[in-house]
């Protein structure tokens, strides 16, 4: 698959979120895609997945193509094994190979026991296996991840891991974007930046490196007004305990999460080893709203919670948060550059 000048702005006169952008995708390759958030990764994947158009360039040459998107819409009046049987459909099996392969990737994830399930009860983690099984049913040429481990448990993620691997040996094409730079480390071919509206080659140095800069803190954000918010940088209640609040969430790759809750949410009481930086009222939208994106906080102010965790607690934490009830929408995951100057030094925030 080929894109030329490929370019995509929102609305008439809007920026452009990306532009110029040339990109062949070849069968059998591993491609990684990383930038900031808002940088225009999930605005570039949906245009390799075929479900959004470019405003300018060509896209050439699509093999048949499956997505996993960063939010899965659960609410569809099947079951699980129906939803599957349906999307194999879809993708051209016959009826008897759809309902064959439905029943083959609940297995595989675990999901078997699910398979008469209604979607719409599914817990979190299971919809999300429901999510990534359709992509992979019917063994798609291009194969499009966003953020598709976020809210798997560990079983279910080595399945994917697998499932990518034979994706690609198979001469399949695979694109992923994953807040952990550890995800499929050292297996792209290649990693690519957004930035600026253009794309480019990550050196093969940095793969995956956390503080690398595909892994920034968030852009751009604007002091938060209730940064002296009670529970600011306090321990989660009854999760990691004092030890935390000595010893920081532990040596190694830090990754901060934000999320944003509904009006009055505290924080979920399961956050192992994560440390809390920020809770407290959710900053007044930027633009005057009308973004359509209000999140869990729905139209009224919600809670805005950042938290801190090493990198392999970061899926957990996301689970958690994920699977509250009501869920946290979450707004940025970074990894966090021990080295970088503006960072606050660690330990001493801790204690304070
Ligand atoms: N449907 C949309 N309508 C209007 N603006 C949009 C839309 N989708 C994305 N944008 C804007 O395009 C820019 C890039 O968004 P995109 O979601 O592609 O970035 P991202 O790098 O995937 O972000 P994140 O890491 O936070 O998921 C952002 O400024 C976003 O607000």
């Amino acid at each position: 698959m080929r894109l030329r000048g490929v370019g995509r702005r929102y609305g008439l006169g809007g920026p452009w979120v990306l532009r110029g952008v040339d990109l062949e995708v070849p069968p059998g390759s591993l491609t990684r895609v990383q930038g900031r958030n808002g940088s225009g990764k999930s605005t570039l994947l949906r245009l390799l997945a075929g479900i959004d158009a470019p405003s300018a360039g060509r896209i050439t040459g699509r093999p048949a193509t499956a997505y996993v998107p960063e939010r899965f819409p659960a609410e569809l009046p099947f079951s699980a094994l129906g939803y599957l049987t349906h999307l194999g459909r879809i993708h051209g099996l016959s009826r008897a190979a759809a309902a064959r392969g439905a029943g083959e990737w609940l297995e595989r994830f675990g999901a078997d026991g699910h398979a008469g399930t209604p979607l719409a009860e599914l817990s979190k983690g299971t919809s999300q296996k429901i999510a990534v099984a359709q992509a992979l049913l019917a063994a798609p040429g291009l194969l499009v991840l966003d953020e598709a481990w976020t809210g798997l448990d560990q079983a279910a993620r080595g399945v994917l891991d697998t499932a990518v691997a034979e994706r690609v040996a198979d001469g399949g094409a695979v694109v992923f974007v994953d807040h952990d730079p550890r995800r499929l480390a050292g297996a792209p071919d290649r990693v690519l930046r957004v930035t600026e509206t253009r794309l480019e080659p990550v050196d093969a140095d940095a793969h995956g490196e956390p503080g690398e800069a595909g892994y920034p803190r968030p852009s751009g954000g604007a002091p938060d007004p209730a940064a002296g918010a009670p529970g600011r940088e306090a321990v989660v209640p009854g999760a990691a305990g004092p030890s935390v609040a000595q010893d920081g969430p532990g040596a190694g790759p830090l990754v901060r999460v934000e999320a944003e809750g509904r009006p009055g949410a505290g924080p979920p009481g399961e956050l192992s080893g994560a440390v809390v930086r920020e809770y407290g009222p959710a900053p007044a939208p930027a633009h005057g709203g009308g973004g359509g994106d209000d999140g869990p906080a729905g139209r009224g102010r919600g809670v805005r919670l950042t938290v801190e965790v090493g990198v392999a607690d970061s899926d957990g934490l996301l689970r958690t948060l994920l699977t509250a009830d009501p869920p946290w929408h979450i707004r940025a995951v970074t990894a966090i550059d021990d080295n970088d100057p503006q960072e606050p030094a660690r330990g001493a925030k801790e204690k304070a």
